[in-house]
């Protein structure tokens, strides 16, 4: 008997995990049922022609932040998820931060949900947080099935009573202790608060505040010293620990060496690390401010060593966005602009564009990082992040030899600002598939906005 599917993709260099394959796939129900040389076609089956285009498995992004609920007029799930589609991302972590109220009990949580629900392009894990006296709140929220917990060691920003704190060492010890105990994963913003507050208030006397004084401000030393002691507290406690965003070789090489010891920690960074450098900070100006900061040139020379040899775990996006003007407003200094870069929608294309094009790394090295490790990291390999007969059909098409230049119209964001416009790529998305789905496409945009679902977890592993 003829197979049937629902839909092929023929011809396309398939990047599986650590080689790239001329094959077909082909799709039914939304699982990806076979992969082979010239799969068969009835009369029902749908087919996409990749000829001269790489099919890689949908990026998962295990950090944006959108802002739902309350401050959906900074992104929310819509405006968000389809930036991501139309970047290559077919699931992605929401964080616990910078909703109102913040993710850090079950209440939040269930708001956070139905915020999301009916109105997300691709799939979606949420984040909790681990927050000054939410110790009590942990157990049930890893009941509901976050992916795991966010902290800030340092000031996350942001206003009001209720926003979310960085926790202190009382709080992060016995949250570690806590979470292990719960056999969840704690993803951590590791920047010291005692260096970075000082640097930053003896500026603000000073009447220092140009993008270079807020670098140095958050010099590599406060991530550094973040980063030992988190991994002190891992030691002692068992917690798996994720480390996010992290900006220096130096702090990857010392996840990287704990590593070797037998601690359950990962190391993450993000494009605008890897793109950019401090000399961005000063021409683009605030768009490019984030924390940690972008490093300098030589830095990101030394990301790019590291993420060659297979030290980092895995690339995600930050995003972190906000209303333009809080960004640009007349007279709004380096230091009082939002701190947070929008990137969701081009991570691929930069990663492969960079990493690829120029830099000449394995294409499969790319799927790695932003697929396939995530997806083992947290929990998913059984459906995500890689092209496997049996898993999700969650797919993206990129044509390599698409060159085009980042336009502000281009962005599906609410606020169409980012550092990456102007840039000219070398490639382009042409097609994503969430669950065999086409959810974007080059020619049409967003086609399918809505049929993203929440894949919860619990005690590490995907529930449904
Ligand atoms: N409140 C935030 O969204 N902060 C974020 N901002 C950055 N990275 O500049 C982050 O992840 O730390
Ligand atoms: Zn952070
Ligand atoms: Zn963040």
């Amino acid at each position: 008997m003829k197979n049937s599917y629902d839909l092929v993709i023929k011809n396309g260099n398939v990047v599986l995990s650590g080689e790239v394959v001329r094959l077909d796939i082909g799709i039914l129900e939304g699982k990806i049922a076979a992969l082979g040389e010239n799969l068969s076609l009835t009369s029902d089956s749908n087919v996409i022609d990749a000829e001269g285009q790489y099919v890689l498995p949908g990026m998962i992004d295990m950090h944006v932040h959108f802002n739902e609920p309350t401050m959906g007029h900074w992104e929310g799930f819509r405006s968000g998820s389809a930036a991501l589609a139309a970047g290559g991302c077919t699931t992605y972590a929401d964080m616990p931060l910078n909703g109102n109220p913040p993710t850090v009990n079950e209440a939040a949580l269930k708001l956070k949900a139905e915020a999301a629900y009916g109105n997300s392009a691709i799939d979606y894990v949420l984040w909790g947080g681990l927050v000054p006296g939410n110790l009590d709140d942990l157990e049930a929220l890893a009941a509901a099935g976050v992916t795991g917990f966010k902290a800030f060691l340092s000031n996350p920003g942001g206003e009001g009573e209720g926003r979310f704190r960085e926790v202190d060492d009382n709080t992060l010890y016995q949250g570690m202790k806590k979470i292990a105990a719960l056999g969840g994963i704690l993803a951590l913003h590791a920047e010291s608060e005692d260096i970075t507050a000082v640097l930053s208030a003896d500026a603000e006397r000073e009447g220092r505040n140009t993008a270079g004084d807020f670098a140095a401000c958050r010099p590599p030393e406060a991530e550094l010293e973040a980063v030992a002691r988190a991994l002190l507290y891992s030691e002692r406690t068992g917690c798996r620990l994720h480390f996010v965003h992290i900006s220096t070789a130096a702090a990857i090489e010392m996840i990287h060496s704990a590593k070797l010891r037998g601690l359950d920690v990962s190391a993450e960074t993000c494009p605008h690390y890897l793109l950019l450098n401090e000399t961005h900070m000063e021409s683009l100006g605030p768009v490019a401010k984030c924390a940690p900061p972008l490093r300098s040139e030589e830095e990101r020379e030394k990301l790019w060593k590291v993420l060659s040899e297979g030290k980092i775990d895995l690339v995600a996006s930050d995003h972190s966005p906000c209303p333009t003007e809080l960004k640009l407003k007349e007279g709004l200094s380096f230091f009082e602009a939002w701190g947070g870069i929008s990137g969701a929608q081009s991570s691929l294309e930069l990663m492969f564009h960079e990493g690829v094009a120029v830099r000449g790394l394995p294409v499969t090295l790319i799927a790695k990082l932003l697929a396939e490790l995530p997806a083992k990291r947290f929990g998913m390999q059984d459906r995500k992040g890689s092209i496997t007969v049996g898993l999700d059909a969650d797919l993206v098409l990129l044509d390599p030899n698409r060159s085009y230049r980042l336009e502000p119209e281009d962005l599906f964001y609410r606020h169409k600002h980012s550092p990456y416009i102007g840039l000219t790529l070398s490639c382009e998305v042409t097609a994503t598939l969430c669950r065999g789905n086409i959810v974007y496409t080059a020619e049409d945009g967003v086609v399918s906005g809505d049929g993203g679902q929440w894949l919860q977890i619990k005690e590490g592993q995907l529930i449904r």
